[in-house]
């Protein structure tokens, strides 16, 4: 993990809110009858860690990408700290690190000169190049061409190129898509000093549990239009979901266990029995009394859960089934 300096505390510019690092309002974007972003709302605070979540084609790219200055809303406007990313912003630049989907790299040189080459072009100091190198753990690959690279090796490479000069506000677009489990919990470790470093981040992911142990706040996009707004936290909590209490199969027999007061749904998921309640307490003490806890695990509901009940609630739905809910402030 590499050195991260503090954020100095810098002011506000004209006419940008000084808490806010991103505001975007009213954005559209269309892609002839394709509606990608359809009359987004939304701010981003200074040193937040901010997620992007919602089905392959709800618009995440095409909105992040508007906010990087990278491609030009049709309606709305954005300020990235106060100022307008579009067209390009030269001045912006150097004050934020964007990863694509389909970054760009120099495919000829090996790892340490590609990032050497993208720190020169930022003004960013050599020392820079070997421990971001260090932080997205490419130490090993520094001598390795980028067209040798693996695939979650590049991605990691692209990761690097965003961070190397030490941006305040951080674009990530599936940052994690290709990376196995150790680099996922690596980066995740990286994510963090950032923030408690007080940078600002913008993420997209499809990884749920990534969302909800990153995230302050996140967004959920539905068809282009952000159907809700909120800590990972609230969400849970507001949550309908059920929780699910697992048995061993053979400890307690499918009609006995649909038969305990408050259990709503029974099934045979991968070797358990799972008991669905609303009801945990009430249903484990049952439990307890006809079979005992030993093996009994208990899980309550997840970001994935509420993320899956609202994107199945509004997908097809018609726009009027888009119940836009901005809530908690940070
Ligand atoms: N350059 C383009 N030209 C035409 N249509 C596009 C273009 N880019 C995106 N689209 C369409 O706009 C919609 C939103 O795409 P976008 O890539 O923003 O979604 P996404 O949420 O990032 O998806 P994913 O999770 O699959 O990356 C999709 O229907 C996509 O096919």
């Amino acid at each position: 993990m590499s050195e991260v300096q503090a954020m100095p505390t810098t002011s506000a510019a004209a006419g940008g809110s000084p808490t806010a690092a991103v505001q975007v309002r009213g954005v559209s974007k269309r892609y002839g009858d394709r509606r990608a972003v359809d009359d987004v709302s939304l701010e981003i605070h200074r040193g937040e860690f901010f997620g992007l979540l919602g089905p392959n084609g709800a618009g995440k790219s095409t909105l992040i990408e508007i906010m990087e200055g990278l491609r030009r809303a049709d309606t709305g406007t954005v300020a990235v700290f106060g100022e307008s990313p579009w067209p390009r912003n030269t001045a912006l630049l150097p004050r934020l690190g964007v990863q694509t989907q389909s970054s760009a790299f120099f495919v000829r040189q090996t790892a340490v000169e590609h990032l050497r080459t993208v720190a020169a072009l930022y003004g960013a100091p050599r020392s820079a190049v070997d421990t971001t190198l260090e932080s997205v753990g490419l130490s090993a690959q520094r001598r390795v061409q980028v067209e040798n690279l693996s695939g979650g090796q590049r991605q990691r490479l692209a990761i690097a190129s965003a961070l190397v000069h030490g941006p305040e506000l951080i674009f990530l677009d599936e940052p994690t898509a290709a990376l196995d489990p150790q680099a996922r919990r690596a980066l995740w470790e990286v994510l963090r000093g950032l923030k408690a470093a007080g940078r600002t981040i913008v993420h997209t992911t499809h990884h749920l549990d990534e969302a909800e142990a990153l995230c302050d706040r996140i967004a959920i996009l539905v068809d282009g239009r952000i159907a809700v707004t909120d800590s990972p936290h609230n969400l849970v909590g507001a949550s309908r979901a059920p929780s699910r209490l697992m048995l061993p199969l053979g400890r307690l027999d499918e009609q006995r266990a649909a038969a305990i007061e408050g259990v709503e749904r029974v099934t045979v998921e991968g070797g358990s029995l799972v008991l669905e309640t609303h009801a945990a307490g009430r249903v484990l003490a049952a439990v307890d009394r006809i079979t005992g806890l030993d093996g009994v695990q208990t899980r309550t509901a997840s970001l994935e859960d509420v993320y899956l009940d609202l994107t199945a609630r509004l997908t097809g739905a018609g726009r009027s089934g888009h119940p836009t809910t901005e809530t908690t402030e940070p």
